[in-house]
């Protein structure tokens, strides 16, 4: 066997990967990064990119087909199949190509190909035939699909992001398991695009929705587009010869069978740890054994080991892969030395219509944090100005503020532009600032964002804090 001795071994050549090895590279020349599949990342090729290409294609059919709202009459509407598919892999394809020159410009002594794993704390086996032995290592592994055994009887008819995107055209219906972010975004992308699908969940819950009133709003609201139970009881699922048969329990006719081409399971996803064989190292490891780490240092237990992306566990998106490859990555390459980086407030976006996000804490963090001693400021998007004149008057906006000193805390949305008040809000809650200090920024008239200012509002008056809230705020211009 092949062995060769390096500074730095980082694990993955996905975004973290690449992004550890970049920032271990400015402490030294000696390191190597490790690709145990292909090139190109996760977000780039069965990821972030091409679902929102798929979204991009739904919304502009939605667009159309939804016209008649304004009076605009939009006759025989084709959605060709196989046109939609093509431009999604054909755009994902110069995302991708875009990685490839990246990891092409590595020198080629730094690039190896092959699936690692530890054989004991400083020495990793690659694919069997190179021995690495390094002074401090980087896992940035990413995750996989985690498919429930019972839907392993679609067989071939089963999909999951990996596959989905090669579908040469649109199908003519599809079973979706899992009202998560990813389903819902998929779900609802392909029901946009004229697939019939149904949507099956377990636990009641709804793409991450923390608010019970805003889960029940949005349940409610992808129910009038496709038929979504979050907590539905199905008995089986068979393959047939036209595709997949799903038994379920409907509320209204009892045990029904529906069958579909396809099923698509977005039931989760879980770290690529397990075949890294952990044991043969001195790591300590939590109940889905993944190895305890630090939030700032991404070090594991006392090691010289670091962790970085959705191997972590933590939060599995892209922005927080780049941030968490970087510090992984310096502090690897500047190892015993280390330092603490740079973490966000937290936010997340799911790209559904409407959309949903989550900014800073989550409703049980704050209670955790402040138990009595917050409010929760609320808006509907039904009678928001802009939302209205635009159609996308769908939605609940709330904020979470604490007493006594008034400081912003975090929020939920389920509405119009979410991507965007998630940010705005996003950066009021890394900047500490109070809601009053929010409430002191211009707010331009007819926008979406007339809305964040009238939750504020309602959230600073429950905080005793802010002016009385008036029924009609004749300053605020018609609708805000
Ligand atoms: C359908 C979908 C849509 C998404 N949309 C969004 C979005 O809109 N916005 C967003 O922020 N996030 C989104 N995400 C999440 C985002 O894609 C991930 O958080 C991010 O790609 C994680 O990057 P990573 O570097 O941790 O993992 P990856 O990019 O998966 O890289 C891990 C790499 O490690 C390799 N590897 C694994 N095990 C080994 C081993 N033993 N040896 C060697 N190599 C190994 C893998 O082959 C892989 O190349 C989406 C995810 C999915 C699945
Ligand atoms: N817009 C984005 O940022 C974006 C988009 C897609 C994915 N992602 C990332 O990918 C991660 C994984 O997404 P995901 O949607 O796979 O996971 P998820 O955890 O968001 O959702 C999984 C869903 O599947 C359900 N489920 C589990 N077992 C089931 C079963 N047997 N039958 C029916 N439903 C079942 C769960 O109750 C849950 O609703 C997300 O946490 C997110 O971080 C992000």
């Amino acid at each position: 066997m092949e062995k060769r001795k390096v500074d730095v071994a980082v694990i993955g050549t996905g975004t973290a990967g690449m992004v550890a090895y970049k920032a271990a590279r400015k402490h030294t020349e000696n390191l190597v990064v490790i690709e145990g599949d292909q090139y190109g990342t996760t977000c780039a090729r069965v990821g972030c990119m091409p679902s929102k290409l798929l979204i991009a294609a739904a919304e502009a059919a939605h667009n159309v087909t939804g016209a008649d709202l304004f009076g605009i009459h939009a006759e025989g509407v084709k959605i060709d199949g196989k046109a939609v598919m093509e431009r999604v892999r054909r755009e994902r394809d110069l995302f991708v190509g875009g990685v490839l020159e990246t990891v092409e410009s590595f020198p080629p002594e730094h690039r190896l190909k092959g699936m690692a794993r530890f054989i004991d704390d400083h020495r990793l086996v690659v694919g069997g035939q190179v021995e690495i032995e390094a002074r401090s290592f980087v896992i940035a592994t990413g995750s996989r699909s985690n498919i429930p055994e019972f839907l392993q009887a679609a067989g071939d008819r089963l999909l999951v992001n990996d596959t989905v995107f090669e579908l040469e055209d649109l199908p003519e219906s599809v079973a979706v398991f899992g009202p998560g972010i990813i389903g819902l975004e998929l779900g609802q992308a392909l029901s946009r695009l004229g697939v019939r699908i149904r949507m099956f969940g377990v636990s009641g819950s709804i793409g991450a929705i923390r608010d019970e009133a805003l889960r029940d709003y949005a349940q409610e609201t992808f129910n009038r587009e496709f038929p979504l139970d979050p907590s539905a009881n199905v008995s089986a699922v068979e393959r047939t010869a036209k595709g997949v048969r799903v038994t379920f329990e409907d509320e209204m006719k009892g045990e029904v069978s529906e069958e579909f081409d396809y099923l698509l399971a977005a039931t989760g996803r879980r770290p690529n740890v397990d075949r890294l064989d952990l044991q043969n190292t001195g790591l300590e490891l939590d109940d889905r054994g993944v190895p305890i780490f630090d939030h700032y240092t991404l070090r594991c237990s006392k090691s010289h080991i670091f962790i970085a992306g959705d191997a972590d566990n933590e939060a599995p998106v892209l922005h927080e892969a780049t941030d968490e490859g970087r510090i992984a990555g310096d502090n690897a390459g500047r190892y015993p030395d280390m330092r603490a980086g740079l973490r966000r407030v937290p936010l997340s976006i799911v790209f559904t219509d409407p959309q949903i996000a989550t900014v800073g804490l989550t409703l049980d963090q704050v209670q955790e944090r402040c138990r009595d001693s917050y409010a929760t400021g609320e808006l509907s998007f039904e009678d928001q100005g802009r939302s209205r004149v635009i159609g996308k008057d769908r939605g609940i906006l709330k904020v979470y503020g604490e007493h006594g000193s008034g400081l912003f805390l975090g929020a939920e949305i389920f509405g119009p532009a979410a991507e965007h008040i998630g940010h705005l809000l996003a950066w009021a809650a890394q900047k500490h600032m109070t809601v009053s200090e929010m409430l002191d920024m211009p707010f331009y008239h007819p926008v979406i964002e007339e809305g964040v200012r009238s939750a504020l509002r309602d959230l600073n008056r429950k905080l005793n804090i802010g002016p009385e809230l008036v029924d009609r705020c004749l300053e605020c211009g018609p609708g805000a």
